[in-house]
């Protein structure tokens, strides 16, 4: 194959631009949160796993935590049951939980890993119930209104946190040079599963890698204010006051929260970016301008 002048131009100037970041991320762990909302089009799928297998390729280590509420969202409303959130988190009934099991642990989960598959890449699908990797608890959402003397205690059903993640699977399927690619299911002490939402699995399974970064992907073009633009650099206090007014809301809620979190307990960086752009990942991370929102930790 030749190339001409102009490509072979536009290729050196983005190795020079990647080179740098290559090295400084090289044996460096990296989550990535592929929201089901980011997974549109073949196009856009392909892109995202071809994206995964050259950071394999270069030595960086991909860890996949995938959503798919709208893929649940669809096979409820085939069996004639209605999606109900409270603060972003399905309400989860055992039914429910049955099709959660089903779509996250079975269709999406094995969509990706062969979709990283066919790109030359060797994934590995877990849930959290593998290998002991996410241990959860029953999550209570409280909320107090204006009107109410006592927080009021939302049970949400089947819906669980992160108790506890034991990485030791993922640690060997890194080491065998596999890509993990986990699904956001938990097991309770009881044995029960537990439905938890993406975002919060992967914010854990970041901090306890401590991870280089986590990199959230959804479909917006990151955290926006109420004109629609992108904000950029948000502590704490932005993201509390964010949250009071209004302007963060629903899914966006979880995602803030975690990527908070993770910074706090170590993490590098944190991302929330838009997966409707083709190679979003390695935009973020391979150029200096970086896209999407970053969150940071405490202090300016
Ligand atoms: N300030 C905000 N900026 C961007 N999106 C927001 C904001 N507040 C709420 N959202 C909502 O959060 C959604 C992303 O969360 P979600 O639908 O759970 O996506 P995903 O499937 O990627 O986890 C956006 O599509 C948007 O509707
Ligand atoms: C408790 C809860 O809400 N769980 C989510 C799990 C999937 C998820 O998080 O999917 P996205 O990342 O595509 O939104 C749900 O049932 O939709």
């Amino acid at each position: 194959m030749t190339i001409d002048q102009q490509s072979a131009t536009r290729i050196a100037r983005v190795l020079a631009e990647a080179l740098p970041y290559i090295r400084r991320f090289r044996g460096r762990t990296v989550v990535i949160k592929y929201g089901g909302n980011a997974m549109v089009d073949a196009r856009l799928k392909s892109g995202f796993a071809r994206d995964v297998v050259l950071m394999k390729l270069v030595g960086i280590h991909p860890v996949v935590v995938h959503g798919g509420g709208p893929q649940i969202g669809r096979l409820l409303e085939r069996i004639g049951k209605e999606s109900r959130f409270v603060d972003g988190m399905r309400v989860t009934d055992a039914e429910t939980m049955d099709v959660v099991e089903m779509v996250l642990g079975g269709l999406v989960n094995k969509e990706i890993v062969q979709l990283i598959a066919s790109h030359g890449g060797r994934a590995v699908g877990l849930t959290g119930k593998d290998g002991g990797l996410i241990r959860a608890r029953k999550l209570h959402i409280r909320r107090k209104g204006p009107e109410l003397e006592q927080p009021e205690i939302i049970d949400l059903g089947h819906v669980g946190e992160v108790e506890a993640v034991d990485t030791g699977v993922v640690d060997m399927l890194v080491a065998g040079d596999f890509i993990p690619v986990i699904a956001p299911i938990g097991v309770g002490e009881d044995g029960r599963s537990y439905n938890i939402n993406a975002d919060l699995v992967a914010g854990r399974v970041a901090e306890v890698l401590q991870a280089e970064k986590l990199i959230l992907l959804t479909n917006t073009a990151g955290v926006l204010d109420r004109e629609g633009r992108v904000l950029t650099g948000l502590g704490p206090e932005e993201v509390d006051a964010l949250i009071a007014d209004g302007t963060i809301h629903g899914g966006m809620l979880p995602k803030v929260r975690c990527a908070l979190e993770a910074v706090r307990a170590g993490v590098r960086a944190a991302h929330i970016i838009d997966g409707r752009v083709e190679h979003a990942v390695l935009l973020e991370l391979f150029t200096d301008e970086g896209v999407g929102t970053l969150i940071r930790g405490e202090g300016p």
